[in-house]
């Protein structure tokens, strides 16, 4: 089973590319779902960030409010780390065991691993390749702003809670540039996987 991490900044376009490696037959691990699951009300991160940032973040049901925390956290350094340092454990957690479960499995062919924050938890040790997304910062503002509804402030916070583009290729193995059309991206990824998973098996 070969073990392809993809990963790129946020709104960069890495669940568009997702969707079509899953169409093109891989299975899909999803940081983002797994770092959910740990938000659920009595998952252990729940209750550590509720002891953290107070009962404010909760609303009425219980269930954290998502928009509150990224507020509090995003543009607020010593938040963010004591935010990550409850939350990144668990996902990493649940991350390594869906790997281990695929791999014992026998009949996967390839494992995606669309991860914002791969080489920030050292995800990247755990796969063979790092397929990273390319897409200028002006771009990638604009499609945040578009689809999450952020002013142009709380988008760069969000950003600047990441890896520089620049630091993120130095661990490509392979790089997708996203600043195209769709039809441009779906070539790419079709010859990548052509590439590096048809060719193995
Ligand atoms: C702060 C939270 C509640 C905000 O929720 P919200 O619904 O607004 O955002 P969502 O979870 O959909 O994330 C959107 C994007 O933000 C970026 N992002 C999320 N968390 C982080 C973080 N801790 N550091 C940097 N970027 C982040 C990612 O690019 C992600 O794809 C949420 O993002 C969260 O729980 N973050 C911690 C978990 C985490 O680190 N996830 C990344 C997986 S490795
Ligand atoms: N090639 C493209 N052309 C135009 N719009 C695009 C393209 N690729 C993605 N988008 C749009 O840009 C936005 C961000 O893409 P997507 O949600 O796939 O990014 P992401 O990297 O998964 O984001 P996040 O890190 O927040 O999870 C979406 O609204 C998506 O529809």
């Amino acid at each position: 089973m070969i073990k392809i991490g993809l990963t790129g900044g946020i709104a960069s376009g890495k669940s568009t590319i997702s969707k079509i490696l899953k169409g093109l037959g891989a299975k899909i691990i999803d940081a983002d779902i797994e770092a959910k699951a740990a938000l659920k009300p009595n998952a252990e991160p729940w209750q550590l960030l509720i002891k953290e940032f107070g009962k404010e973040i909760l609303k009425n049901d219980q269930s954290i409010d998502r928009r509150k925390l990224g507020n509090m956290v995003f543009g607020d350094k010593q938040k963010l780390n004591k935010l990550n340092s409850i939350v990144h454990p668990f996902v990493i957690e649940r991350i390594k065991g869906k790997i281990a479960y695929m791999e014992q499995k026998g009949d996967i062919k390839a494992v995606v691993l669309d991860a914002p924050l791969l080489i920030e938890t050292n995800l990247h040790n755990l796969v063979d390749e790092v397929w990273v997304v390319d897409v200028d910062t002006k771009t990638q503002i604009s499609r945040l702003i578009k689809r999450d509804k952020y002013n142009e402030e709380q988008a760069k916070n969000r950003l600047k809670a990441q890896l520089s583009q620049e630091e993120r290729l130095k661990y490509a193995t392979a790089v997708i540039d996203n600043t195209g059309g769709r039809r441009h991206t779906r070539e790419q990824v079709t010859k990548l996987w052509n590439n590096r998973v048809e060719e193995l098996n």
